[in-house]
Order: C-alpha cells, then structure tokens, then sequence
C-alpha cells in the first residue's frame, strides 16, 4: 500500500450519545482520514460485520482504506476489508494466506523482538507503534515507545514497510510523531470523542501534511 494512505488512520471508539458511528467515520473520510479500522471489543461478530458493511458502502469512492481489527471472519464477511492484529492475534503470515495479496494487514508493534519474525514483516503491509503514549482508550497497552522509541523503531525496521503510530495522539503532538519518523498517525478519541469529527480529522491531516512536507526522506 502507498504510505500516504496511512497518513491519518482513525481507528473506531466510543462515540456520544445518540450519535451514529458510521455517520462519524463518513465525516471523518470527508475530513482527510485515510484508513478506517473498525475496532469493537464488544460487539458480537454479526454486529461487526453488519457495521463494516455499512461503513464500507459509505465510503465506496473516497478512497479511503477499511480494516476490521483482530477478527479474520469479520474482515472476509465485509466485501474489500483488511485486517489488523496484534502479536497475541492471529499471525499475520495466516492472516495473509486467508485474506490473500490484495487485503492490506497491519501488526501492532509491542516488542523490538518481534522485528525478528521475517514471517510476519513479509506478511504485512504497514506495522504500527503501540503505544506511543499512554492512553485511557486503552489502559490495557505494554510499555509506551515515546518518540524515542518511534525513531528507534524508524531506524529498525525495513524501510518498506511504512510505520504507523498509535495511543495519545491528538493535534497538539501528531507532527512530532511524524517528525520522529512515523508515516502516519492513528487516532481513536481526539476524532470519535469530538463534536465536530470532519473538522478534527481536518486539524490532525493539516499537522502530519505539514510535518510529513517538512520531512522528507521517508514519507512521500
Ligand atoms: C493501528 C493499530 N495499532 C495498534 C492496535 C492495537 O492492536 P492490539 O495490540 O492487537 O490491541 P487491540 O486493538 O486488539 O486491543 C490497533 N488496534 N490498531
Ligand atoms: C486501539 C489502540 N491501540 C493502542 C496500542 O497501543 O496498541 S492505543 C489504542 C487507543 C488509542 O486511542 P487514543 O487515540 O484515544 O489515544
Ligand atoms: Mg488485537
């Protein structure tokens, strides 16, 4: 996949009350987001699948990328869906041979270990820092990277391999993420959580198309 369509990645969350999540992730796409993960905990695997399937049709023609996260029946019941998984999910290398070429697969990046698993690295099409900061969207991470770790990560792992960044990310931080040497920033509150999810989807695509022109050299 081409780096710049994880250049603002917004992965699903808690929206206010009596709003549609769907209706957010529209917003979001007309806004600037380029990648859509629909995560849901919770939610049985027809809801899910009968959510994406919503979102997928809205978004037909805008370009933007859709990933379910962590569950491989969802992402082939929902018609174009990639999948992100985590080292304790599925492997990347079995989610590549089910979902074939064409589906794009994220792996959240815990451990520098994992940089070993050659299996996994061919198998993916972008890996993303997890977390970057600590966040109350999901207290249950590992150790934050911080942007230590994110250029650290930049520097290890293959250069194809575009590299994503996740956790407390908001307006305020999100060129210093890609300044450190992320491709892209993924978000889950500061757009879910926001009364107005186009104009904050516009703010964050501002600052990492700022950041990302000002450092050249490994995103395009
Ligand atoms: C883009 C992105 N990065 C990281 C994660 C976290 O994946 P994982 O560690 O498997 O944790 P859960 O999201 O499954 O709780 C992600 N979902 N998306
Ligand atoms: C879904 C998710 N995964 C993370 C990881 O570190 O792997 S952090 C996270 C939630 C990110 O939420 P917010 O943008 O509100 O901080
Ligand atoms: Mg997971």
């Amino acid at each position: 996949m081409d780096r710049a369509d994880l250049r603002l990645y917004l992965v699903t969350g808690d929206v206010p009350p009596g709003v549609d999540l769907v209706d957010v992730v529209v917003a979001a796409a007309a806004g600037g987001v380029t990648t859509v993960q629909l995560r849901d905990k919770v939610g049985s695997r027809d809801e899910v699948v009968r959510v994406g399937k919503r979102m997928v049709e809205r978004l037909v023609g805008s370009g933007v990328t859709f990933v379910v996260n962590d569950d491989l029946e969802a992402a082939r019941a929902i018609p174009g869906a990639g999948l992100h998984v985590g080292p304790d999910d599925l492997h990347p290398a079995d989610a590549r041979a089910a979902l074939g070429e064409g589906a794009v697969i994220g792996w959240s990046l815990h451990d520098l270990t994992q940089l070993d698993d050659t299996s996994a690295l061919d198998a993916c099409d972008y890996l993303a820092v997890s977390p970057v900061w600590p966040t109350p969207t999901k207290p249950d991470t590992t150790t934050p990277w911080g942007l230590d770790g994110v250029r650290r990560l930049r520097d290890a792992v293959p250069s194809r391999l575009p590299l994503v960044a996740i956790g407390g990310i908001t307006a305020a931080n999100a060129a210093s993420v890609v300044e450190a040497g992320a491709d892209g920033v993924c978000v889950v509150s500061a757009i879910c959580s926001s009364a107005d999810p186009g104009a904050a989807a516009w703010t964050l695509r501002a600052q990492v198309d700022a950041a990302v022109a000002a450092a050249p050299g490994w995103s395009s």
